[in-house]
């Protein structure tokens, strides 16, 4: 399966790594501090409106900028600055307001943000971290490239008189050029054209580390994720469980959380000690050895169905699982084998969707001490009361009913199991935050849960979140046996390859087609899932998700191959070319600034590299590049492995 891929882990290095030029002043640093001192507008043919950047005068406050909506903010740029190479210099980030969450350091947009914020603030006398998160992205960006709605800055007095007198003293700059007020709005434009050059010149240094920042530093989170129970079906809510637990964990790290992903395996109770009595009576050695997972699946549904005919199996199952809760060494090393075989099989399968956990828990590794000593804890807090044998604690008050933590034969339950574990992870592992990923059938006992460990004086109790996520409908294959995870991903990869054989021409040159149709389809798998609202339920569509059109896996992989095929024929022998190189005024074309994955088609359709002059074809090979190592680093945050061919 493994040979011949093309695998695209982490974008190849750049031969060598394009480096920013020192800064060149005055032409292309930006002074928002001093806009005087900017290069003055070159005349324009249509020189009517003034352009929406033109400089303010010295020494009188700027009069309130009109924006013209004919003006082409682009065209206007063009011709004011970076009419020739030099790449802008990088922006004197410590000239910026500090704000919580912002990291104009990693994301671009944040400069322009907090630019605004600067202004806002010094006008309004607004806090920094009221202002910045109010400057947001408009629905419609035909009216403004940020807005704030004035309201939210929450100010006294009338917030449309205060947005007139923001903008009529508001001082433009090379990046925000201007501002007209719409009523309680303040409706920004922004220097289009630096965003451009500005953006493809961070993805040129930073590759693969594009999109990341460094908000999470010094923060620890822990994620559980996946969660299958040993000896049942690996069912959907386990395979969403999979897909959005990895994608949480994928963007914390990606915002520099240290993260630790659990698997916290359903591997203990009743069941488990029915398992062991099936296994005396139905099991086989070889078919554990060859196929675990499946092999105690079948002695699980066979002795369940002998329990139907035969009820004290059931006692013997309760006996044996209580033999395992007192640390029966004999009881125990049954269980511990079907666990390490089930681990080592379940760590192939998740390899294949490119996962891999931090730890493989499961209910079985909470420490008796660690129960007790949380029901000692509710006791001490008067939490407790008995109840015909059994421990409870009563939760009506918080309208989550009437829970048992401890049966009357003293075993432990799925919910005294979870505080437990709750406990020693924040003892042993430590966290700022932790995260459940488990379906939303599990709602009431997570609010449970949480609930308890707040009663219980657990002040981190709120550190702890469950990411709630709704069914999979209909998710039975053709053959309707679709059981494992395992089971799943062949299927889809046969149904793939199905549909790749289609285009036989194309099928024809894919050097390692079950490879590539493993990838593409786990590929569908994923985006479907993602596709849909996360506690919505939604049905499984094989011909939908297996499409090449519309937003599907395939659609994407193919978008990111067919860019990493025109780096192959472009003839560059350097991939990005050098930033000081690069002619960023020839990325003037509209397409350029929707080369997004939707135009990722339609721009490589109109917008040539191959046999094109070496300016534009350096100019547009860099787009190009960047747009592949966008979307590779934002498939490789899903979770997806993106395609060099396909
Ligand atoms: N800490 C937890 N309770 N995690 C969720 C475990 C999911 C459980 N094994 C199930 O399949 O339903």
């Amino acid at each position: 399966m493994a040979g011949k891929t093309s695998l695209n882990a982490p974008p190849k290095a750049a031969p060598a790594p394009a480096r920013l030029p020192p800064p060149r002043p005055p032409k292309t640093a930006p002074a928002p501090a001093a806009p005087a001192a900017k290069a003055a507008p070159a005349p324009t043919a249509k020189a009517a409106p003034a352009p929406a950047a033109a400089p303010a005068p010295a020494t009188t406050p700027a009069p309130a900028p009109v924006k013209d909506a004919s003006a082409d903010p682009l065209a206007a740029f063009a011709a004011l600055s970076l009419t020739s190479k030099p790449v802008p210099t990088v922006f004197p980030l410590d000239a910026l307001p500090k704000v919580d969450g912002a990291d104009p350091a990693s994301n671009v947009l944040d400069i322009f943000k907090l630019l605004i914020t600067d202004q806002v603030v010094k006008f309004t006398g607004a806090a920094p971290a009221i202002v910045f998160p109010a400057v947001e992205a408009p629905k419609n960006s035909d009216l403004a490239d940020f807005a704030i709605p004035t309201p939210r800055l929450r100010l006294k007095g009338n917030p449309a008189q205060i947005t007139k007198d923001f903008v009529a003293q508001f001082v433009p700059n090379d990046f925000i050029t201007g501002v007209v007020a719409s009523g309680p709005f303040m409706n920004f434009s922004i220097n289009k054209a630096l965003l451009k050059t500005l953006v493809l010149s961070k993805i040129a240094t930073t590759q693969e580390k594009y999109g990341i920042n460094a908000t999470g530093t010094g923060k620890k989170a822990i994620v559980e994720f996946s969660s299958p129970n040993i000896a049942k079906p690996f069912h959907a809510g386990h395979l969403r469980s999979t897909i959005i637990g990895n994608f949480v964990r994928n963007v914390l790290k990606a915002n520099g959380w240290d993260t630790t992903a659990i698997n916290y395996l359903g591997d203990w109770g009743k069941q488990y000690g029915l398992l062991a009595v099936g296994f005396e009576k139905f099991g086989s050695e070889s078919e554990l050895l060859r196929d675990p997972i499946r092999h105690l699946f079948d002695v699980y549904v066979q002795i369940n169905r002998a329990a139907e005919e035969d009820a004290t199996i059931h006692d013997t199952a309760r006996t044996y699982f209580k033999a395992m809760e007192d640390g029966d060494a004999k009881a125990l090393a049954l269980w511990q084998r079907f666990r390490d075989l089930s681990i080592v099989k379940y760590k192939e399968t998740y390899a294949r969707l490119g996962i891999e956990f931090d730890l493989y828990s499961g209910e079985s590794q909470v420490a008796t001490k660690d129960m007790d000593e949380a029901l000692e804890l509710l006791k001490a807090k008067q939490l407790l009361q008995e109840d015909q044998g059994a421990q409870i604690v009563d939760l009506k008050k918080e309208k989550l009913g009437v829970v048992v933590v401890q049966k009357k034969d003293g075993t432990t339950l799925y919910l005294t199991r979870d505080i437990g574990a709750a406990k020693a992870r924040k003892d042993q592992l430590g966290f700022d935050s932790m995260y459940y990923i488990v379906g939303s059938q599990q709602d009431l006992h997570f609010r449970q849960l949480f609930t308890i460990l707040k009663k219980s004086g657990h002040d981190w109790a709120d550190q702890c979140k469950h990411i709630n996520f709704g069914m999979v409908l209909g998710m039975s294959t053709r053959k309707g046996t679709a059981v494992f995870l395992e089971d799943m991903l062949n299927q889809t990869q046969e149904q793939m390859l199905e549909v790749m054989k289609k285009n036989e021409a194309k099928y024809a040159q894919i050097p390692d087609p079950e490879a590539v149709a493993d990838l593409v389809g786990i590929s569908a798998i994923v985006i479907q899932d993602m596709s849909a609202r996360r506690i919505k339920d939604y049905a499984f569509a094989w011909e939908r998700m297996f499409s090449f059109e519309g937003d599907t896996g395939p659609y994407l992989q193919y978008a990111h191959a067919r860019l990493c095929s025109i780096e192959r024929k472009s003839g560059l022998t350097q991939i990005p070319p050098a930033l000081d190189e690069i002619d960023f005024t020839l990325l003037k074309e509209p397409a350029v600034a929707s080369l997004l994955c939707h135009a990722v088609s339609s721009t490589l359709d109109t917008l040539y590299v191959v046999n094109q002059e070496e300016p534009i074809k350096k100019a547009r090979m860099l787009l190009y590049w960047s747009a592949r190592v966008t979307l590779g680093n934002g498939l490789r945050l899903i979770g997806l492995r993106p395609l060099e061919r396909m």
